[in-house]
């Protein structure tokens, strides 16, 4: 059985869940890096036998756009693939549905469905430390299931019945454009990862905000920590989802 971990993250938050749950299989796990701009997605082909675990961070509720895109571009053939959102602790909505969507257009089979919890990207006070090792121990549970649930039956494995609705919730982006600040050093790091490409690599001052998603990987990335949100926008938008975010919600698994 070849595993396959089809995964955006942004900024990390997402790559631990799915490690947690690929690492309790014990196999050799391929890495595909969604949030790579240059590579040929559609050079991507999966078989029947093949496993792949996809996952995508809930952002607004949907599955970010360019993530949808590149998976459009991938081919499986009926191949079995498990489902994972990763969101911040508020909620996940329509990502679910959406990626589930998404992955059975290009020809993947969900047999099974993880939500989970990582630190919230902008408002780190949301979930911090997540996935914590509580966290990994569920999804580590999660993962036996889902392996018990191949091995007793590969031939006709049922997919489970996936929350969220369609039409999904209106995609909104939040305007929160990184800029780089004084002691930016154009080394370009930023511009290099960047899975937007909305950096200029001659000049990674200048954004392309239009083609920006917010995602912060830039933020993260920056070795001088530079580049930086609006303090107080996000401050607001923290308040303002202080109610939504703040009780500890759990993993759940759909199989
Ligand atoms: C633009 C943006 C929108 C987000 N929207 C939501 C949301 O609607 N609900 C939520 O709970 N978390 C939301 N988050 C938090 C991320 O889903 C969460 O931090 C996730 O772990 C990020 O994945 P990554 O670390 O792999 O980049 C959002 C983060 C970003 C950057």
């Amino acid at each position: 059985m070849k595993v396959s971990q089809i995964i955006f993250s942004p900024t990390g938050g997402t790559e631990k869940v799915a490690d947690a749950i690929t690492s309790t299989w014990g196999l050799p796990v391929n890495k595909i890096d969604l949030s790579n701009a240059e590579t040929d997605y559609s050079s991507l082909i999966f078989e029947k036998d093949d496993i792949a675990l996809i996952a995508a961070p809930s952002f607004g509720g949907r599955v970010p756009s360019l993530a949808t895109q590149r998976i459009s571009n991938i081919h499986g053939s009926h191949t079995p693939c498990v489902i994972v959102c990763v969101y911040g602790n508020r909620a996940y909505e329509d990502t679910l549905i959406e990626l589930s969507d998404a992955v059975e257009k290009s020809g993947f089979q969900v047999i099974a469905a993880i939500a989970a919890i990582a630190e919230h990207s902008i408002m780190h006070q949301y979930a911090a430390g997540r996935p914590d090792t509580k966290d990994k121990k569920e999804l580590s549970s999660f993962a036996k299931k889902i392996l018990e649930k191949i091995n007793s039956n590969l031939t006709s494995l049922s997919t489970p019945q996936i929350p969220g609705n369609r039409p999904y919730k209106k995609a909104a982006g939040i305007g929160l454009v990184p800029k780089a600040g004084n002691n930016c050093t154009d080394c370009g790091l930023c511009a290099r990862q960047c899975p937007a490409q909305a950096i200029s690599k001659e000049n990674p001052k200048v954004m392309d905000s239009k083609r920006c998603i917010s995602c912060m990987r830039c933020v993260v990335q920056c070795p001088r920590s530079s580049r930086k949100v609006n303090g107080a926008m996000v401050s607001a938008a923290a308040l303002a989802m202080k109610k939504a975010c703040s009780t500890r919600k759990g993993n759940e698994l759909y199989i």
